[in-house]
This record gives C-alpha cells, sequence and structure tokens, in this order.
C-alpha cells in the first residue's frame, strides 16, 4: 500500500511537548484503508502522542501526518477542525457523551455539527447506527442509565455515523470488564471487517491488540516493532521484548 491509497500516514513524525525531550520521534506508520491497528507500549511511551498527531488534535513538531492523502501541515486551524469533525471519529476511555442530551441525540452530534438538519433522515441514521450496536431500544434514554460498556457502544455509534476515514480509539475498553470490553472490540472488528472501516486502537491489553489485524509497538517514542496478526502470547512477547531493549539501553 502507498502513503497516497492509505487512510492515514505517518512520515518522520516528532513531537515535543514545550520544547522537552521527544514524546515521539521520527515515526512512521502507513495503515491502509479497511485496517485495524493496535498501537501499544507502555505507560509514557508516546501511544497518546502518536494518536493526537495522527487526528489533528496536535500539530507535531516535524514529519508529516496524511488523513486520506490530505497533509495536516497544509490545514489552518479551522481546515483541521473541520477534519476532525468531518472525517475522523473518535471513541475514549470515557466521558465520550453529552448527559444533557438522550442517546439518539448523542449520536447524531456529528451530523448536526457538520451541518445536517435535524430530522427524520438524521434519526433514521442515528437509530440504524444504534441498532448495529445493539441499543436501537435505549435511543430516548439518557447516557446516565447506561452502563460503561453501553456508553462505549453508544460512543462507537457516534464515531461510525459520519463514515469517518479513520476512528481513533484511545484505551476505549481500559475502563471495562473483560466480557463487555470483548464486546466493544468486537463491534469495532465488525466495523473494519462489515463496513470497510479503518481504526487505530491505542491499547496497553494484549487481549485488545489480539483483536486487530497489526500491532506496533512504541518504546521512549520511537517505533521498536510491529506484528501482523498479533495474538496475546505474540504481542506478551514483543512487549517484555521492548522492555527488555529499554533496559538494557538504560544501563
Ligand atoms: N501535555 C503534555 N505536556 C508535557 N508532557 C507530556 C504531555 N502529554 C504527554 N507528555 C509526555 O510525553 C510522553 C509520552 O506521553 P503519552 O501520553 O503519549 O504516553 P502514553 O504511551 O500514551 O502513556 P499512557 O499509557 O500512560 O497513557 C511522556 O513522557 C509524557 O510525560
Amino acid at each position: 500500500m502507498t502513503e497516497n491509497g492509505a487512510a492515514l500516514a505517518l512520515d518522520g513524525v516528532s513531537h515535543s511537548y514545550g520544547g522537552g525531550a521527544p514524546a515521539l520521534d521520527a515515526v512512521s506508520l502507513v495503515v491502509p484503508r479497511g485496517r485495524f491497528v493496535a498501537v501499544m507500549g507502555r505507560s509514557g511511551s508516546g501511544k497518546s502522542t502518536l494518536l493526537r498527531c495522527a487526528a489533528g488534535l496536535e500539530r507535531p513538531t516535524a514529519g508529516t501526518v496524511r488523513i486520506g492523502g490530505t497533509d495536516l501541515a497544509t490545514l489552518k486551524s479551522a481546515g483541521l477542525t473541520r477534519l476532525r469533525r468531518d472525517r475522523v471519529g473518535f471513541v475514549f476511555q470515557s466521558l465520550n457523551l453529552v448527559s444533557a442530551l438522550n442517546v439518539r441525540e448523542n449520536v447524531t452530534l456529528p451530523l448536526l455539527l457538520a451541518g445536517a438538519r435535524e430530522g427524520r433522515e438524521l434519526d433514521g441514521r442515528a437509530l440504524a447506527g444504534l441498532a448495529a450496536v445493539g441499543l436501537a431500544d435505549r435511543a430516548e434514554d439518557v447516557p446516565e442509565n447506561l452502563s460503561g460498556g453501553q456508553r462505549q457502544r453508544v460512543a462507537i455509534a457516534r464515531a461510525l455515523v459520519n463514515e469517518p476515514e479513520v476512528v481513533f480509539a484511545d484505551e476505549p475498553t481500559a475502563a471495562l470488564d473483560p466480557v463487555t470490553a470483548a464486546g466493544v472490540l468486537a463491534l469495532l472488528r465488525r466495523a473494519v471487517d462489515e463496513r470497510g472501516r479503518t481504526v487505530v486502537l491505542v491499547t496497553h491489553d494484549p487481549v485488545a491488540a489480539a483483536w486487530t489485524d497489526e500491532a506496533v509497538f512504541l518504546e521512549s517514542g520511537r517505533m521498536v516493532g510491529r506484528l501482523d496478526r498479533p495474538d496475546e502470547a505474540g504481542v506478551r512477547a514483543a512487549l517484555g521484548a521492548s522492555a527488555g531493549q529499554h533496559l538494557a539501553v538504560a544501563r
């Protein structure tokens, strides 16, 4: 896959907060359309920084980020906001939903922000999205009446509603029990397999990574390895190896 045909392409991306040591150091990554990629590494290795740079939430200090061929550096602040709103979906660990809105309204929010008119068509899209995550019957409920796993499923419906080019998920299952987490990961997997979506998942969890097509490993801001079709044991071994490498360097 060339960079041009990719959903997401990072080329030599570095980022330092306030001129300190690089949190991300010359990372290159090409994610083809219809692929599910896990970004892994220990706490502080730069996973969230990679996601923030890739999603246009943070401007890297060096390197190029392209989403669907658009070089994010060519966009001014308003253009970057539009890109995040129209072409990218987000699922975070928590605080995903607006508590003042019901579930259906939460799902329609990205469409409304993108200029769609309220009405039957919009509600139909929200309900179809909710049905896909098994929550059509909770459409008129408020988020606080939902369990953590149900809220994350609503967040996934919302992240997918505008058919984004890339969905960025930052530890979306960290607060969930293993069974509920598996349900949420299965939904992301289905979005890739059945709807051709592209998902970048930040996680420290080898079980979560085993749902993806490819795991990439960060250590001290650098990309130190990757695994195709990762399984749990392979991911644990790779994480152990990169930690060992780090210790060897630190000594
Ligand atoms: N806003 C910030 N200002 C200054 N330094 C930051 C900021 N955010 C992150 N860092 C630093 O950048 C480095 C990478 O952090 P990052 O949050 O990307 O790691 P992570 O792998 O996502 O960690 P975790 O798994 O704990 O969330 C760390 O050294 C961190 O302290």
